[in-house]
């Protein structure tokens, strides 16, 4: 990541002297590869990408996906106005979701979005009512739970049984043959998506077989499928060294799972597009020798990257400039937020830091700044978009006055 970055000519510590910090950076260069190598691994397929635009939902980086052809996964009617803000087709756009607001989806259905991923019977009979009010015809998937194991995380795994996603076949063949009761929705697609941040073919692959074992099926008993939806979940490289799934080999998977299969192949990549396209430019505040630890205090904090609070999640981190033969030394790396839970890295080994050294958070695209808050109230950090040696501020630091706005004093009262 860091080598792409001085490949297109950029001096993070200008850029960092210049922006200020914590500072979330994302070379455009990075995500358009991965873009090409997905779309050319897809080639002679015909398939429509839609990028899960909560992996982040930038207004560049959507129009970078716009340009590129990539459509859009959404779950929520603010992600769908950041879609068709940034120039994204609604014939491109796909609503996934357990819980769709009544408002979210009567204005996906004004927008003329290409397909709802259905999650329950009662979301179907929502969708019936309210494309029947409008008079127009709703093109609908049911999300299948395939009951696999993604082998991920297990607050980020969807594909289990247990989890609150998608229906068991079982129901969806039910919704299949019942379709007669839902005239203003036209269930014609299979979706899945079995988890995130998936390191391995195998569960992909079963899910896969799963589901198009579900589709013959379908097919046999004459039902039109005119789309299948493989979701998202393609992991990436967190560490150095990790191995990760190939796009031409997931794309073989899929091949293969629904050979003979003519219709629409929707994808649905987050982090895979983004993620090691952008890293987090920290600057050290202090170094503080614990009693047992030693601490690199950064002014980054939890609340501008939540992953590894949320998941204990590893980034790579490495030191901003040349080490001068600095000594190796093991650092915990922190935020200043109040909990001990803000912590970036245990036990890092780091070359030698002192306050005002920089550091980069690598592979901190996705997820990072998309789950961002004010927590301590400390606003949300500029995002900058870098390509061939230049930046873009695409995102300003949030000023104190706009984190604070929308609150008053409770002055106005209404008895209810
Ligand atoms: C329905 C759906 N599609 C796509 C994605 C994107 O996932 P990822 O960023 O892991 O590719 C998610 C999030 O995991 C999701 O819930
Ligand atoms: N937010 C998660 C991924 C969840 C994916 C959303 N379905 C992460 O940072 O890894």
């Amino acid at each position: 990541m860091q080598d792409l970055l001085a490949l297109d000519g950029v001096d993070l510590a200008s850029v960092a002297a210049r922006e200020g910090t914590p500072l979330h950076l994302y070379s455009a260069t990075a995500i358009r590869q991965r873009i090409d190598g997905l779309q050319s691994a897809l080639q002679g397929v015909d398939a429509t990408i839609c990028y899960a635009v909560k992996a982040n939902g930038n207004h560049a980086i959507l129009q970078l996906m716009a340009k590129s052809g990539v459509g859009a996964d959404i779950v929520s009617a603010g992600e769908l106005r950041r879609a068709l803000r940034a120039g994204i087709a609604p014939s491109k756009i796909v609503f996934s979701g357990v819980g769709k607001r009544e408002d979210e989806i009567a204005q996906a259905l004004e927008a003329g979005i290409a397909r709802f991923n259905v999650e329950s019977r009662a979301e179907l009979d929502l969708l019936q009512r309210l494309a029947h009010a409008r008079g127009v015809v709703a093109h609908a998937a049911v999300r299948i739970n395939p009951d696999v194991d993604a082998g991920t995380h297990a607050k980020i795994s969807t594909g289990k049984s247990e989890n609150k996603f998608g229906v068991a076949v079982a129901e969806a063949r039910q919704w299949f043959t019942a379709q007669a009761q839902w005239p203003a929705v036209r269930l014609d697609g299979l979706h899945m998506h079995i988890g995130s941040q998936i390191l391995e073919l195998e569960p992909i692959r079963r899910a896969l077989q799963r589901l198009a074992r579900f589709w013959r099926e379908l097919a046999l008993a004459g039902h039109a499928i005119a789309s299948i939806d493989v979701g998202g979940g393609l992991g990436v490289r967190y560490r150095q060294g990790e191995r990760a799934i190939d796009a031409a080999d997931y794309v073989a998977a899929i091949r293969d799972a629904l050979a003979g299969f003519d219709g629409r192949i929707v994808l649905e990549p987050g982090r895979y597009l983004v993620a090691e396209a952008g890293l987090l430019l920290a600057r050290v505040l202090h170094a503080k020798q614990g009693s047992e630890r030693t601490f690199l205090v950064v002014d980054a904090a939890m609340n501008d990257l939540l992953r590894p609070s949320l998941y204990d999640a590893w980034h790579d981190i490495v030191r901003v400039g040349d080490d001068n033969g600095r000594t190796t030394t093991t650092y915990d790396v922190v935020g200043p937020v109040c909990e001990t839970g803000d912590t970036f890295a245990v036990a890092r080994g780091l070359p030698r830091c002192e306050a005002g050294d920089l550091l980069a958070i690598l592979a901190t695209g996705a997820y990072g700044a998309s789950m961002a808050s004010t927590y301590n109230s400390r606003p949300l950090a500029a995002e900058v978009l870098v390509e061939h040696g230049r930046y873009a501020v695409v995102r300003r630091r949030q000023t104190l006055d706009e984190m604070l706005a929308g609150e008053q004093a409770a002055t106005h009262w209404e008895t209810a």
